[in-house]
């Protein structure tokens, strides 16, 4: 797929109309492992994007290259319409706080509580008095699901279910437009990745998130994905709704739908409540 001009805008803030994030081009080498060559993406205002393909396909590598923790090796990640390369240290960090990310495995440092957790990322960017820190704290906690006891809680101290949840806190600390999860679900039973489905939902709906996902989980594909965006030889294969692309021309594309987990989640997400 060629590559096409991208809008640009010097506000900073993304033209109407316009992607959240845009990837031209794309390629990112580790060590000796060519991860994309050439890879093009857009997520558009307000969608959830999931991002589906092989184990090694490089989801996880494109949703740290578009939350500005990877430089790429070539190619350009632009966001809410500015570029990212060559942005000095205090623009970087200006376009970083409107950015939650939640990691796989929560990344909570260990020595703190889930309070301090997310109060870290607000002591970090804001200049907030402690009294307005902890509140702040309080209430991600609270809209990420959590009871308020979590909050004094250690990282060991808390379920698989529980660390997602205060991972998502976190990510939510500086109220971002756009959200990265990576694996949201993975680990959880399915009453609990279902749930933890339902609160990407009404988070997105509450706080007006623009959200990508990487996912594994058949039933979130089906159940909260506007768009999949699916990779392959280090680009997005195909990208459309998930019944368009159950049915899509490429034949890797449509095998990976034709799975029987595949099927099953979709039928799933067909049957009324
Ligand atoms: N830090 C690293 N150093 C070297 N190679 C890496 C590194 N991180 C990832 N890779 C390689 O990049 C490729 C893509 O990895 P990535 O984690 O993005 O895949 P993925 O699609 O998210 O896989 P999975 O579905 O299994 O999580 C893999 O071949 C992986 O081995």
């Amino acid at each position: 797929m060629p590559s096409s001009p991208l809008p640009t805008s010097r506000s900073g803030s993304s033209p109407r109309g316009s992607p959240i994030v845009a990837v031209r081009g794309l390629e990112t080498r580790l060590g000796s492992t060519r991860v994309h060559r050439g890879l093009d993406l857009d997520v558009r205002h307000g969608e959830l994007l999931a991002t589906a393909g092989a184990s090694g396909s490089g989801k996880t590598v494109l949703l740290r290259a578009m939350s500005l923790l990877l430089a790429p090796t070539a190619g350009e990640v632009r966001l809410f319409g500015e570029a990212t390369r060559g942005l000095g240290r205090s623009a970087e960090r200006a376009l970083r706080r409107r950015l939650g990310v939640m990691f796989q495995h929560g990344a909570l440092f260990t020595g703190l509580t889930v309070a301090e957790n997310v109060g870290f990322v607000l002591r970090e960017h804001t200049r907030l008095p402690p009294t307005l820190v902890a509140r702040a704290a309080r209430l991600k906690i609270a809209l990420a699901g959590l009871p308020a006891e979590a909050a004094a809680l250690y990282p060991a101290e808390l379920s698989g279910g529980m660390t997602k949840r205060a991972a998502l806190a976190r990510a939510l600390a500086l109220d971002p437009e756009l959200l990265f999860l990576d694996e949201p679900t993975a680990g959880l039973d399915p009453l609990g990745a279902a749930a933890f489905d339902r609160l990407i939902l009404r988070l997105r709906e509450l706080l007006g998130l623009t959200v990508v996902v990487v996912t594994h989980d058949a039933d979130s594909l089906w159940e909260i994905a506007d768009r999949i965006a699916f990779l392959g030889d280090g680009r997005v294969l195909d990208i459309g709704e998930p019944a368009r692309l159950a049915a899509s021309p490429i034949p890797a594309v449509r095998r990976y739908f034709e799975g029987p987990r595949m099927q099953r989640a979709r039928e799933r997400s067909c049957k009324p409540e």
